[in-house]
């Protein structure tokens, strides 16, 4: 059942902050977004003082009674996070790699535990622990690699419909013998078959794919034959399915893609010549792809999931992406857990901006510097374009839909006051800051504890004991 559980005409009342382009953001101190029963956002007014409510209400006929959510103190309203790339089977392994890179981390770390999700009964608990977590941290919509399981895939599925976080949730098709033989397809009919069955089950518990929709996901070239790749892309066309994959993560695995697909000039070649290169693929990583390749990409409409704490704790090298900015790619973060150490969309803007900082002192050109402003765009509107979604989510526009989290930003008490020092939160604000300088703060020093309330389509989905507003008719 599609989580449109009963909601209230609410508007929310104080600041707001979102993308209005790459570079710009746009901080609105007295902010009231109106958003309807049906989770879409019908009006946004700036400028309105907090006894200015009742004005708001009469000058927007049928908005009288509305219940109205009122942020105070140093918080804002921010869109939800999109997560282009994360692995839930994977989120066990949270932060263990060693010094590992991609080929051997597959074998050693991840492998065994994707393996482990054939019992249902640890696929649910794993995946109720990593969707509670990654909305506690803001993440309103994620592109989901499950395993090649279907069973657990389905659940899946499920449990983000039932939690009200949107979703891209793909069962993965994997035949090659890079996999160990416990863990992977039978054959190319089996990676079909099963696909097949997990795209039926998401459809069927969310015909209109309102929250979840399924996503093809061949694992990547080497874990696919030629023939598997083929048949796979046929049945993302028959199914008029999203893609994702990896692309040029690491070097090793680059040369191994030219020693499985000889004829093809490039990797991104091979996914090409396997027509899976369309305007609903994402390409997780893209970290050493050649000039030609990025064109490739591009003339062809696809998209990419920058990530960059894996990229880092891996080892699989900076991804240039002021270059593929600048050639107009469209991009958006990832986690990638587990590749990836962090489930937070957050730690992966300051993670972006790390990494585009040690481009720049690399090469010496400051242009290669991510600013704040285009890590959170990357965040919110480049994540929502990835997944398809830009036109309903990834800012606070009329008529895109409420995807929300309240941020809450800690005060430090006046001079003089008790010895007594209460943290509210990692982020301490004194009162001189301005509103970029607050923003700034959370951006570089805040965490999941400054997330107090997430909401999708208008639907609570997720609140800390910090949140005061009222309760959804909807369990959390
Ligand atoms: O970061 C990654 N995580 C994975 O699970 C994976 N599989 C193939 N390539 C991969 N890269
Ligand atoms: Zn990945």
């Amino acid at each position: 059942m599609a989580a449109s559980a009963s909601i209230s005409k609410t508007i929310y009342v104080g600041p707001f902050v979102h993308s209005t382009s790459l570079t710009d953001l746009e901080i609105e101190e007295k902010g009231a977004i109106g958003v309807d029963e049906n989770g879409v956002i019908a009006f946004v007014e700036r400028n309105v003082s907090q006894a200015g409510i009742e004005d708001v209400k009469s000058r927007n006929p049928g908005w009288q009674d509305a219940q109205v959510i009122k942020l105070e103190g140093n918080g804002f309203f921010f869109p939800g996070f999109i997560d282009t790339h994360t692995h839930a089977s994977q989120h066990p392994n949270t932060g263990l790699f060693g010094k590992t890179t991609l080929l051997d981390w597959l074998q050693t770390y991840t492998f065994p535990m994707e393996s482990s999700l054939s019992s249902v009964p640890t696929a649910q608990r794993i995946y109720q622990s990593f969707v509670s977590r990654t909305l506690s941290h803001g993440t309103t919509t994620c592109a989901y690699y499950a395993t090649i399981h279907v069973p657990a895939t389905n659940l899946l599925a499920d449990i983000c419909l039932k939690r009200g976080q949107r979703a891209l949730v793909g069962r993965v098709c994997m035949n090659s013998d890079l996999s160990p033989e416990y863990y992977r397809d039978e054959s190319v009919e089996t990676s079909v078959r099963n696909s097949q069955a997990s795209i039926d089950y998401i459809r069927s518990i969310d015909p209109k794919g309102e929250i979840v929709k399924p996503i093809v996901t061949p694992r990547f070239a080497p874990s696919c034959t030629s023939d598997c790749l083929s048949a796979i892309s046929k049945l993302a066309q028959e199914t008029n399915s999203h893609i994702q994959t990896h692309i040029s993560e690491n070097k090793g695995e680059i040369a191994l893609v030219q020693e499985l697909f000889p004829k093809s000039k490039s990797y991104t070649d091979v996914y090409d010549t396997h027509d899976l290169l369309t305007p609903k693929t994402i390409l997780a990583h893209a970290v050493h792809l050649s000039p030609e390749e990025r064109q490739t990409i591009l003339a062809r409409k696809s998209k990419i999931s920058h990530c960059p704490a894996s990229n880092t704790a891996i080892t699989s090298g900076c991804a240039p992406i002021r270059t593929m900015l600048n050639e107009g790619l469209t991009i958006g973060l990832g986690t990638d857990i587990s590749g990836g150490f962090h489930p937070s969309i957050l730690e992966n803007v300051r993670q972006a901006v790390w990494v585009s900082r040690h481009l720049a002192l690399q090469t010496g050109d400051d242009a290669t510097k991510l600013s704040t402003e285009e890590a959170l765009y990357l965040a919110t509107r480049g994540g929502a374009a990835v997944v398809g979604l830009e036109e309903q989510v990834g800012g606070f526009d009329v008529e895109k839909e409420w995807d929300a989290q309240m941020i809450h930003l800690g005060s430090v008490d006046e001079e003089g006051s008790s010895d007594a020092v209460v943290h509210e939160g990692p982020v301490d604000v004194f009162g001189w800051e301005s509103w970029p300088d607050k923003v700034e703060k959370w951006v570089y020093s805040g965490d999941d504890r400054n997330t107090i309330a997430v909401w999708v389509r208008g639907r609570l989905v997720h609140k800390t004991a910090l949140y005061s507003g009222p309760k959804d008719a909807t369990t959390l």
